[in-house]
C-alpha cells in the first residue's frame, strides 16, 4: 500500500509500504494515485514528499505480477499525474530506486538521495526496457550517451554518481525524508515549468547517427543474442529523435514485444532462481532455515596457486583475516606479490584502500591452528589432498571447518582422513576465484548441516551465489559438462571441425564454444581426470572404453604437448603460449582426417541442429539424472550453476529452463533418436525422470519438484 500522512502542517508525505523492496504492486500504484489526489485536494498542503518504508525507496515494478492479469492503474498515467501536479513533489530516495522506482522518481519534480542509495534502470537484465517512460525521461534529463549506458547495461549508480550525472538534485548523509521535507518547503510556491522532465527537449547531439550506431554495435557484441539491449537502444533513439508523446508510443511498442518474449521469461526465472538457491535443502531434510551457520572471522587458504590466490583475495576483500599458506618458499613469495597486486587493483577500482593487512603469509601449515575455517586449494590430486587433510586434522583446533576446493574429487573420501568428517565440505570455486560469482558447496553423506550452512553463508559474505549440491564425480557443473564435451568430440570424429561446433554453440549464446573453452581451461586438466579413471591407454587410441564409445582425440593432443592456450596449441593454434586469439589450425584438420582414415570413419555433413541437440540434450539429460539422484535439489540449482559458472546465456535461463522451453517431449524424442543412432553412448539414453515428467503430462518447470519427490519416494 501507500500511506498518506501530513507532516509539518503543510507537507503531504506518501510512504510506499510493500516489503521487502516496496515494489510497485497494483495496491501500491492505487495507493499513490489516491494519496496524490488527496494531497492536491487539501489546500493546507503546499508540497509532497514520496518515500519508501524501511529505508528503501522502491525496487521497481512488482516482478511477480508479470505474466499475470494486470490489475490496478498502469504506471505511466500514475507518473504523469505526479509530474502534472501543481504542487512540488520531491522523491526522498533511501536505499534503492531501481527500475519503476527510479521512473517514479523521474516523474517527481525534485530528487533528494541518501549518500548510500543506489539508483538504476535494470529492466534490461529482466529482458525488458524502462517502459514507464524511463527510456524517454532519462535521456532528456542526463543526455543520450549517459542514458544509453545506464539503460543498456542496467548498472546501478551511487548517489554521488547520480548527482554528477544530474539524476538527483541533492545528496544527504542525514535523514533523507527530513532533508526532502525541508527542501520541498523551500521550493513550495515556485514555478514547476522547468521541473517537468517530459517537457524537456532531449539534449542535441551533432553526431547522433554515429552515437547510436556505436551503441548498437556494442550491445549486439555483448548481448550474445539477447534482444532487450537492442530494444533499449531503439527506445533511447526514439527519445532523441521524436517528440515525447511519440517516443512513449515507440517505448510501448518495443516493450510489447519484449514483455511476452521467452527471453524475458528466462531472465525473470533466472532472477528468482538466483534467490531461490539460498533456500537450500539436503536429502537428509536439513534446510537453510533450520541450520545455523557459525560466524567465520579468520580463515586459512592452503596452496597459493591460481585458485588459492583468488580465494585469498576474495576472503580478504570481504574483511576476513586470512592465513595464506604455501609450503614452497619461492611460490609463497610469488603468490604474495600476485595477491597484493590483485588487492591493489581491486581497491583502486572501488576507490578504497587495499586490505593488505588482512593477510598473513606462511610456509608452515602449523600456523593455521587458530582459524575458524580452512579452504584447501592444493593441486587437484587425491593423494596430496589426503595428506593435507591429515596434517590439518593434527594442527587445527577442534571444531574447525575443513573445506576443499576440488572441482570433482570425492568429498567423502577426503572426509575419511579426518576424525571429524562432519566438519568437511567442498567449496568449488570457479576461476578466477575472486571474480566468478558461483560457488558450489558440496556436502558429503557425513557433512553436518552446520558445516553446509557455514560454507553457504561464507560464500554470501564474499559475494558469491552459493549452490548446495551433493557429492558425486564432477558435482553438478562438471558432471553435466562431461557428456557435452564427449558429444563435441564425437562430432569431430564424424566430420565436424572445432570451429564449426564452437560457432554453433557461440551462436546459441555461450561465451565460448566447447573447444575454445577447453583450450582456455587447459586440455591437461581433463586428461589427468581421464587417466585417474583408467580411461587413457597410451599408444592405443581404441574408440571404446568400459563397453562405451570413447573418443581419445583429447588424449592424443595432450600426448603431443598440445594443452591449449598455455602451450600455444590445442584444438586451435595461438600466436604464442598464453595468447588468447584462437586460430583454426591446418595441422589439426589433417590430424582429424588421418584419425578418421585410421579408424575407418567417413566424414559426413553435420548441421547446426545436430550439433546443438547432441551437445545440449546430452548435458540436459545428465541434469535430469542429477535431479533424479537428489544431487541437486531442484532445476533452479542447476540453472544457476550453468548461468554463473559455465557462461550459459542468461536469456535462455539455464539448461533445465531451456528444456522446459523446448518442450520435454521434444527433448525426449530427440534423445531417443540419437541414442538409437549411437547405442554405445549411454549419456544419450533418456533418463528415467525425463520419461516420468513426460508421462505425467510435462508439467511446467516450477512443478517438477512434485514429480521428483514421487520418484525419490519410489527409490
Ligand atoms: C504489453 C506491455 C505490458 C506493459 C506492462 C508494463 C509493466 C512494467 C512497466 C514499466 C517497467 C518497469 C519495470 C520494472 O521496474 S522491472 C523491476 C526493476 N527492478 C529490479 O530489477 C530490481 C530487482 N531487485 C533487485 O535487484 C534486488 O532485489 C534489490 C537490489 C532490490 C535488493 O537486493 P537484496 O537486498 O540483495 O535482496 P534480494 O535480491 O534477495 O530481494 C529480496 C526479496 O525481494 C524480492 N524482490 C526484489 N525486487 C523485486 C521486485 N521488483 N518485484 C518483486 N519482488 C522483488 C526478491 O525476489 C527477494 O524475494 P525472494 O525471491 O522471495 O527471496
Amino acid at each position: 500500500m501507500a500511506q498518506y500522512t501530513r507532516i509539518s502542517g503543510s507537507v503531504g508525505l506518501i510512504t510506499l509500504k510493500n516489503p521487502p523492496v516496496n515494489a510497485l504492486s497494483a495496491v501500491v500504484r492505487q495507493g499513490i494515485v489516491d494519496s496524490v489526489e488527496r494531497a492536491l485536494g487539501e489546500p493546507e498542503v503546499k508540497c509532497l514528499v514520496i518515500c519508501g518504508q524501511s529505508g528503501k525507496f522502491c525496487g521497481g515494478a512488482d516482478i511477480r505480477e508479470f505474466g499475470k492479469k494486470m490489475t490496478g492503474p498502469p504506471l505511466i498515467p500514475v507518473f504523469h499525474a505526479i509530474e502534472a501536479a501543481a504542487k512540488p513533489v520531491v522523491a526522498a530516495i533511501e536505499g534503492i530506486a531501481l527500475g519503476g522506482g527510479l521512473e517514479l522518481a523521474l516523474g517527481c519534480h525534485y530528487r533528494i538521495a541518501h549518500s548510500k542509495a543506489k539508483l538504476g534502470l535494470p529492466e534490461v537484465t529482466l529482458g525488458l526496457l524502462p517502459a514507464a517512460a524511463g527510456s524517454q525521461r532519462l535521456p532528456r534529463l542526463i543526455g543520450v550517451p549517459a542514458a544509453l549506458d545506464l539503460i543498456t547495461t542496467g548498472r546501478h549508480v551511487t548517489a554521488a554518481e547520480a548527482l554528477q550525472l544530474g539524476i538527483v538534485d541533492q545528496v544527504t548523509d542525514h535523514n533523507t525524508v527530513d532533508a526532502a521535507v525541508k527542501f520541498a518547503l523551500s521550493v513550495a510556491g515556485q514555478s514547476l515549468d522547468a521541473r517537468r522532465i517530459s517537457t524537456f527537449p532531449c539534449p542535441r547531439l551533432s553526431n547522433l547517427d554515429a552515437v547510436f550506431e556505436a551503441a548498437m554495435q556494442k550491445v549486439r557484441q555483448a548481448a550474445r543474442g539477447a534482444i532487450a539491449p537492442v530494444a533499449c537502444v531503439q527506445a533511447v533513439r526514439a527519445a532523441a529523435t521524436l517528440p515525447y508523446a511519440q517516443g512513449l508510443e515507440r517505448e510501448k511498442e518495443l516493450m510489447a514485444t519484449l514483455f511476452t518474449s521467452g527471453q524475458a521469461r528466462a531472465l525473470q526465472y533466472s532472477f528468482f532462481a538466483q534467490r531461490a538457491v539460498g533456500r537450500w535443502s539436503m536429502p537428509s531434510g536439513a534446510r537453510w532455515d533450520t541450520s545455523k551457520p557459525k560466524p567465520i572471522r579468520k580463515a586459512a587458504v592452503i596452496g597459493l596457486g591460481t585458485m588459492g590466490r583468488g580465494i585469498t583475495v576474495g576472503l580478504a576483500q570481504a574483511g576476513l583475516s586470512v592465513v595464506a599458506v604455501e609450503t614452497q618458499e619461492k611460490q609463497l613469495m610469488e603468490a604474495k606479490q600476485a595477491v597484493s597486486g590483485m588487492l591493489e587493483r581491486g581497491a583502486k577500482k572501488r576507490g578504497v584502500s587495499p586490505p593488505l593487512g588482512n593477510i598473513s603469509y606462511s610456509s608452515n601449515i602449523k600456523t593455521v591452528g587458530d582459524v575458524d575455517l580452512v579452504i584447501e586449494a592444493v593441486f587437484e590430486d587425491m593423494a596430496l589432498k589426503k595428506e593435507v587433510f591429515q596434517q590439518l586434522s593434527a594442527v587445527c583446533r577442534p571444531g574447525t571447518f575443513l573445506c576443499t576446493n576440488t572441482s570433482g574429487l570425492d568429498i567423502d573420501d577426503l572426509a575419511s582422513q579426518t576424525p571429524n568428517p562432519e566438519l568437511v565440505v567442498g567449496m568449488h570455486f570457479f576461476a578466477p576465484a575472486h571474480v566468478m560469482k558461483l560457488l558450489e558447496v558440496v556436502y558429503g553423506p557425513r557433512s553436518s548441516p552446520q558445516a553446509v550452512a557455514t560454507a553457504m553463508q561464507l560464500g554470501k559474505v564474499i559475494g558469491k551465489v552459493s549452490v548446495a549440491v551433493g557429492n558425486c564425480q564432477g558435482f553438478v557443473g562438471n558432471r553435466m559438462l562431461s557428456p557435452y564435451l564427449s558429444q563435441a568430440n564425437f562430432l569431430l570424429e564424424e566430420g565436424a571441425t572445432p570451429e564449426f561446433v564452437d560457432q554453433v554453440l557461440e551462436e546459441f549464446g555461450f561465451a565460448m564454444g566447447a573447444f575454445r573453452m577447453s583450450d582456455l581451461s587447459g586440455l591437461d586438466v581433463g586428461w589427468r581426470v581421464r587417466k585417474a579413471a583408467g580411461l587413457v591407454v597410451p599408444g592405443k587410441p581404441a574408440r571404446m572404453r568400459q563397453g562405451c564409445r570413447y573418443s581419445p582425440l583429447g588424449d592424443l593432443l595432450c600426448e603431443q604437448g598440445r594443452f591449449g592456450q598455455k602451450t600455444g596449441s590445442g584444438w586451435y593454434q595461438y600466436d604464442k603460449p598464453g595468447s588468447r586469439v584462437a586460430k583454426p589450425d591446418p595441422w589439426l584438420h589433417s590430424f582429424l582426417e588421418e584419425y578418421r582414415a585410421r579408424h575407418g570413419l567417413v566424414a559426413r555433413r553435420i548441421d547446426h541442429q545436430e550439433v546443438l541437440e547432441r551437445c545440449l540434450y546430452s548435458l540436459i539429460n545428465e541434469g535430469f539424472r542429477i535431479l533424479e539422484e537428489g544431487i541437486a535439489a531442484g532445476p533452479e540449482d542447476i540453472d544457476v550453476i550453468y548461468v554463473l559458472g559455465y557462461s550459459w546465456p542468461r536469456h535462455r535461463g539455464g539448461p533445465m529452463f531451456y528444456a522446459d522451453m523446448v518442450g520435454l517431449t521434444r527433448v525426449l524424442e530427440r534423445l531417443e533418436f540419437y541414442h538409437q543412432a549411437h547405442p554405445d553412448v549411454p549419456s544419450l539414453q533418456p533418463c528415467n525422470l525425463l520419461r516420468k515428467l513426460v508421462a505425467s503430462g510435462t508439467p511446467p518447470i516450477h512443478r517438477w519438484r512434485e514429480v521428483i519427490k514421487k520418484v525419490h519416494s519410489q527409490l
